[in-house]
């Protein structure tokens, strides 16, 4: 029988959950319940047949998953609140940045071994195109499998030690910002040297996907792909070294350090 899940937290990963869900058949919508406590916000959900409410006790109670998706100072006050109707019997997911899955078990200790998982997914997930890292405690196999299988439906998932967290978010959440900005530069550049905005904006993410999936599919490394692009004496590698002049690799590595000293200092 299909498991009901509770996203506590429908704001932008919980509703992108939500929608990659439904996208990908994973289940009915009418096995998702959506919570948080402006529920004007979650109309949109409600019209796709999603269940949504304010009380996060009625919707855990209800549910065989409770996924947690608020912000990190929010989440023990959501977690005791949950402590009568969480068992385990349930299973609890947590996408929430930079708290343990230790912290969260402390909060439901008096309930027993209850099923912990943490995952890391991006906003990317809306159309099943996310990466998910997942790290579990007390979990059997069967809900391990599950929680794979679920998050395979929205993209692509890999197992990773709790320790890697914070990284995993930082490579694999926040990365959708850096790619963002990218491709933005891109477009930007694109205009100075003669598109319109709508054909550059085309043009540089379709050439980042494509750029992506040489390496998912291929299982190339990017030098690899980049010796194919750059004719000796010729216009890409004039560019690539001027972008590196300029700092470009140097700037993304400070970039994903700051990302992870920020989490790490929180
Ligand atoms: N956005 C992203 O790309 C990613 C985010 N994350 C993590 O996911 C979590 C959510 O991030 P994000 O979606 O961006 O943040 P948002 O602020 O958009 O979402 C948080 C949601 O939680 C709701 N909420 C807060 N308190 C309660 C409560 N007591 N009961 C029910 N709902 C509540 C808020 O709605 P209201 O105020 O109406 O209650 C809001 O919709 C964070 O911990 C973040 O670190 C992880 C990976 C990627
Ligand atoms: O910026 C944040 O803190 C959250 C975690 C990863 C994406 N958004």
């Amino acid at each position: 029988m299909s498991k009901k899940i509770a996203i506590i937290g429908g704001g932008n990963l919980g509703i992108s959950i939500a929608e990659g869900l439904l996208a990908g058949g994973f289940t009915e919508p009418g096995n998702i319940t959506v919570t948080r406590r402006n529920l004007t916000l979650l109309q949109p959900l409600s019209q796709k047949g999603i269940r949504i409410t304010s009380d996060n006790l009625a919707a855990a109670q209800e549910s065989d998953v409770v996924l947690l998706a608020v912000k990190p100072y929010q989440i023990k006050e959501v977690v005791k609140e949950l402590v009568p109707v969480i068992g385990a019997d349930k299973v609890v997911i947590s996408v929430v940045t930079g708290v343990s899955m230790k912290e969260i078990g402390d909060e439901l200790v008096s309930k027993g071994a209850v099923p912990v998982f943490r995952a890391m997914p991006n906003t990317a997930i809306a159309i099943r195109e996310s990466m998910t890292c997942i790290s579990h405690v007390n979990a059997s196999q069967e809900q391990i499998n599950w929680v794979l299988e679920l998050f395979n439906q929205v993209g692509r998932v890999v197992v990773i030690e709790e320790k890697l967290m914070d990284a995993a978010t930082v490579l694999g959440a926040c990365g959708t910002a850096y790619a963002m900005r990218y491709i933005r530069a891109n477009i930007q550049g694109g205009i100075e040297i003669g598109f319109d905005a709508k054909t550059a904006s085309l043009i540089a993410a379709q050439t980042v996907k494509g750029a992506a999936e040489l390496l998912l599919q291929k299982g190339t490394h990017p030098e690899q792909e980049i010796d194919k692009v750059t004719t000796p004496k010729g216009c890409t590698i004039a560019g690539l070294n001027e972008m590196e002049h300029q700092g470009l690799s140097s700037s993304i590595i400070k970039g994903i350090s700051a990302s992870f000293i920020k989490i790490q200092m929180d």
